[in-house]
């Protein structure tokens, strides 16, 4: 869809990529203490009591690690993963082929599972709160319902959307982990990591430099570590100094916060031509020649969580942080 270089969704040629870079147990995975903490306490519990994991359901915006974690999950009760898609299953006998192919203890990851359509849904529930699968034999006067065992298996959901999930289908998961945008620090360590399983060499100063410009991203900071590491290895010897990486990211255009040339016309725009706002979406929107929804999907969350943009009814405000970020001075209302 878009193909900016800070964009949290993964670009085509990444998804291979990425495989060889996820952690694959807890210990490995950088960050999210509060989720990782508790997921391990239940982890443990489940063990010892040689249980299925209850249902978990992972929530948080592309690119945080929740396929990832949904992978560690399964690695860590040493049970197998099958991965499916919420757009994948499209009718409920989709979804009784996939339960019915499951080993005891397996972890079942649907991704996007905000996408389920509703008559898979209902065979969802049964199926999470006890095991079971209802199915119609015949048809007309002479159809029955029959049940069928299911083995134990853990659902893992994962979706970036969990205000679109329905709610009988949030109330069935036991535990519900929401995953935050990282902190500097653990995007440099993730930087580290990345480093030496690409064989790279970095030193600290430059994995913190790409860490601050990754949008509190761990897959925007491998990617931007990818593209210095090829200005690296083209205009010096291959280590990644913090004076390359500065001047890679520079070139990239992606600024000392990890703003792109189209976060700068959206901010400049509301600057130049509404004195900063408020002003309405749809006027933006014309303005700077974007859609309206790709703006408040796509170009707002970051901004709106660095609060650089405010929404208020009357429409977006910038703040004093973009005048202070583009050195300007604020104008008098
Ligand atoms: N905590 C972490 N520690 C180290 N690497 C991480 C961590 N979280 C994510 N990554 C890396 O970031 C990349 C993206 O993670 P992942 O695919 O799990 O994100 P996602 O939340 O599933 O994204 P999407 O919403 O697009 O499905 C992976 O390559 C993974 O290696
Ligand atoms: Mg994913």
């Amino acid at each position: 869809m878009d193909d900016r270089i800070v964009t949290g969704d993964a670009l085509s040629e990444e998804e291979v990529l990425e495989q060889s870079l996820r952690p694959q147990f807890l210990q490995q995975y950088i960050g999210q203490h509060k989720v990782k903490s508790h997921l391990d306490i239940f982890i443990k519990a489940a063990k010892m009591r040689s249980e299925t994991l209850d249902h978990v359901l992972l929530y948080g915006p592309p690119g945080l690690g929740k396929t990832t974690l949904a992978t560690i999950i399964a690695n860590e009760m040493g049970v197998q993963i099958r991965t499916t898609s919420g757009p994948a299953i499209e009718r409920p006998g989709d979804l009784a082929a996939v339960l019915t192919s499951l080993e005891p203890g397996d972890v079942l990851f649907i991704d996007e599972i905000h996408r389920l359509n509703r008559s898979v849904e209902e065979v969802l529930y049964p199926a999470m709160e006890d095991f079971c699968l209802d199915i119609v034999i015949g048809k007309g006067p002479s159809a029955r319902s029959v049940r069928l065992d299911l083995p134990p298996f853990t659902l893992v959901g994962a979706t970036t959307r969990a205000g679109l999930l329905s709610s009988p289908l949030r109330d069935r998961f036991g535990v519900l982990s929401r995953l935050e945008y990282y902190q500097e620090e653990d995007l440099a360590s993730i930087v580290e990591r990345t480093a030496s399983i690409l064989n790279v060499g970095i030193d600290t100063q430059a994995t913190h430099e790409i860490a601050r410009r990754a949008r509190g991203t761990p897959r925007i900071a491998n990617r931007l570590l990818r593209r210095v590491r090829d200005f690296a290895q083209v205009k010096g010897d291959g280590e990644i100094t913090v004076q390359l990486a500065t001047e890679a990211l520079e070139m990239l255009q992606v600024d000392r916060l990890g703003l792109d040339h189209i976060d700068h016309k959206l901010l400049r725009g509301i600057i130049e031509k509404f004195r900063g706002g408020p002003v309405g979406l749809d006027t933006i929107s014309a303005t700077i020649g974007e859609e309206s929804h790709t703006i408040e999907d796509v170009y707002e969350p970051y901004l709106l969580q660095i609060g650089f943009l405010q929404r208020t009814p009357r429409g977006r405000i910038v703040t004093r942080l973009v005048y202070d970020h583009f050195q300007m001075e604020v104008p008098e209302k």
